[in-house]
């Protein structure tokens, strides 16, 4: 299926997406089990538990539990032995996709704004883009705890939409996760589904309301399609 144009700014989701976080993720979130006294979980449990933010994150480890909500005061040693951690060790084995950097040079190749949405926090997706040297690459990052709302909520990306001066429905949406997908519908922008994260992309097929627009095996595919939209502007 192809993306819907014209398309005037692309937004990125962060873990998953443009970066394999999980084995820092899973370190830190078995160090801070280590320092509550739990044995570690192995490291594909950790990734079901991304997504939602390093809190929700804290709050599933600490569980063993999806849908689990630990006890207040042991959440709030969880999770600042856990934010400790993970900025000491944020970018220790997290790397950029095979094809990111690739990617983002080819689509900023096409003078499109890039911006990146995440739901971790604005200053640890800060400091992982700087880390991985990705950050020249966007013009604005947003962070789960950047405005009252975080993804699935369409505010964040409304506001990026709104900063960067480009209609909603001109703004690509790129994620890995249902979190992506319903952003960016109830904003009413097209999104397209990588198919190397976290998400489970047949489960995600399976209902119209958390299907994207498109799947892709790579950003430089986005890029593809997006060059042949502009020649067709043309
Ligand atoms: O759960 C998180 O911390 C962030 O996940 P995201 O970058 O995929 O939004
Ligand atoms: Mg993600």
């Amino acid at each position: 299926m192809p993306i819907p144009a014209p398309i005037h700014a692309v937004v990125f989701d962060l873990d998953g997406t443009l970066c394999d976080s999980v084995p820092d993720l899973a370190a830190s979130a078995n160090a801070m089990r280590a320092a509550l006294g739990f044995d570690p979980l192995p490291q594909d449990v950790v990734q079901s538990y991304v997504g939602d933010g390093v809190g929700v994150l804290v709050h599933r480890a600490i569980t063993a539990d999806h849908h689990g909500q630990a006890e207040q005061s042991l959440w709030e040693r969880g999770f600042s032995e856990f934010v400790r951690h993970y900025h000491l060790n944020i970018a220790n084995a997290t790397r950029p996709y095979p094809q990111t950097e690739t990617g983002l040079g080819l689509l900023k190749s096409l003078g499109l704004p890039l911006a990146v949405l995440t739901n971790k926090s604005e200053k640890l997706a800060v400091k992982l883009l700087q880390d991985l040297a990705l950050d020249g690459y966007f013009s604005m990052i947003v962070g789960g705890d950047t405005l009252p709302e975080r993804k699935p909520a369409a505010e964040p990306l409304l506001h990026i939409a709104d900063v960067l001066g480009v209609a909603p429905q001109n703004v690509l949406m790129v994620g890995d996760s249902l979190n992506d997908i319903l952003c960016a519908k109830a904003a009413g922008s097209p999104v397209v589904g990588v198919t190397f994260g976290y998400g489970d992309v047949s489960e995600l097929n399976q209902n119209p309301d958390t299907q994207p627009n498109a799947w892709v095996d790579s950003l430089p595919e986005i890029y593809e399609q997006l060059r042949l939209q502009k020649q067709n502007e043309r």
